[in-house]
C-alpha cells in the first residue's frame, strides 16, 4: 500500500505572515489543499496522513468545510521540529511504501510522484534532486570565502520516499540538528539513498517572493 506522510505543522517564521503558509491561498485555492490534490491524484488510494499544528486543527476544519474540500485524509499533531511531526505521523502509517511530503511544495507533479514511486521499489530510499546552476562559493571564516565545485552538489526536494519498514527503523532514534530532511535520518541509520531528478518548479514556498513564483507556476 501506497501512504504519503504531508508534513504541516510548521509556523512559516520565514513567511512572516500571521497564518502560516500552508493555509495561504495561492490561485483561489490553499497551499495544503493542492498539495494534498496532487497525492490523491496520482493514487486515489493512498493513506494521506497529514502532520497539523494542533493550535491550527480548527482552522483546518472550517477551510476544508469552507471549501468542499472531500479527499479523505487523517491528521496528526505537529511536532516541535519537521523530525518530530513526521515521527508522530509515522505512527500511523501500514505496511508497503511511505513518502514523506512538505505541505508547502504544492507543485510536484504526478510523473515525478511515478518516478519516486517506481524507483523506490528498486531502491528502497529514494529522493528527487537538482543541479546547482549558480556558482557556489563555501563560507570559510568571517569574510572569507572559496569557490566549490558545484558540479558535486544537489539540491534536495521532496517527496522523499522509502520502504515503511526502513523508515520506522531509521526514525526509531533521538533528534539530531544534522536531521533536515528524512533522507539525513535514512542515511544516518546505514542506509545508502537514491537520487532521481527533481523538477525546478517543485518550490518550497517559504518566502513571500516564492508566493508570487507559486502564482506564475500556476499560470
Ligand atoms: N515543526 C514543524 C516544522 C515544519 N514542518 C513542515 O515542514 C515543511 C518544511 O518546513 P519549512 O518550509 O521550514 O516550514 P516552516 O517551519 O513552517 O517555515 P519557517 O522555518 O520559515 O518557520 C513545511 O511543510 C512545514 O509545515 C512541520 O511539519 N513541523
Ligand atoms: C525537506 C526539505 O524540503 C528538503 O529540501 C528541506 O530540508 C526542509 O527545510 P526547512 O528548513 O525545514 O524548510
Amino acid at each position: 500500500m501506497n501512504n504519503v506522510i504531508i508534513v504541516a505543522g510548521g509556523k512559516g517564521l520565514r513567511m512572516g505572515n500571521d497564518l502560516p503558509k500552508q493555509f495561504m491561498v495561492v490561485g483561489g485555492k490553499p497551499v495544503l489543499m493542492r498539495t494534498i490534490e496532487s497525492f490523491h491524484n496520482f493514487d486515489k488510494s493512498i493513506r494521506i496522513i497529514i502532520a497539523l499544528a494542533k493550535d491550527y486543527r480548527e482552522h483546518w476544519s472550517s477551510l476544508c468545510k469552507g471549501y468542499g474540500f472531500t479527499v479523505p485524509h487523517e491528521v496528526v499533531d505537529g511536532g516541535e521540529t519537521r523530525f518530530h511531526s513526521v515521527k508522530n505521523a509515522l505512527d500511523l502509517v501500514g505496511d508497503g511504501l511511505v513518502a514523506v511530503h512538505d505541505a508547502v511544495r504544492p507543485f510536484a507533479s504526478n510523473e515525478l510522484l511515478h518516478m519516486c514511486f517506481a524507483s523506490v521499489k528498486v531502491h528502497q530510499a529514494v529522493i528527487p534532486v537538482i543541479d546547482v546552476t549558480d556558482s557556489l562559493r563555501e563560507i570559510t571564516d568571517e569574510n572569507e570565502s572559496k569557490i566549490v565545485d558545484r558540479s558535486k552538489f544537489r539540491l534536495v526536494q521532496t517527496p522523499q520516499v522509502f520502504e515503511t519498514k526502513l523508515l520506522k527503523q531509521a526514525y526509531d532514534v533521538e533528534f539530531s540538528d544534522i536531521f533536515t530532511d528524512d533522507a539525513s535520518v535514512v542515511e544516518a541509520f546505514g542506509h545508502k539513498i537514491y537520487l532521481v531528478e527533481g523538477e525546478k518548479t517543485n518550490i518550497k514556498i517559504t518566502t513571500p517572493f516564492d508566493l508570487q513564483l507559486a502564482k506564475v507556476i500556476l499560470n
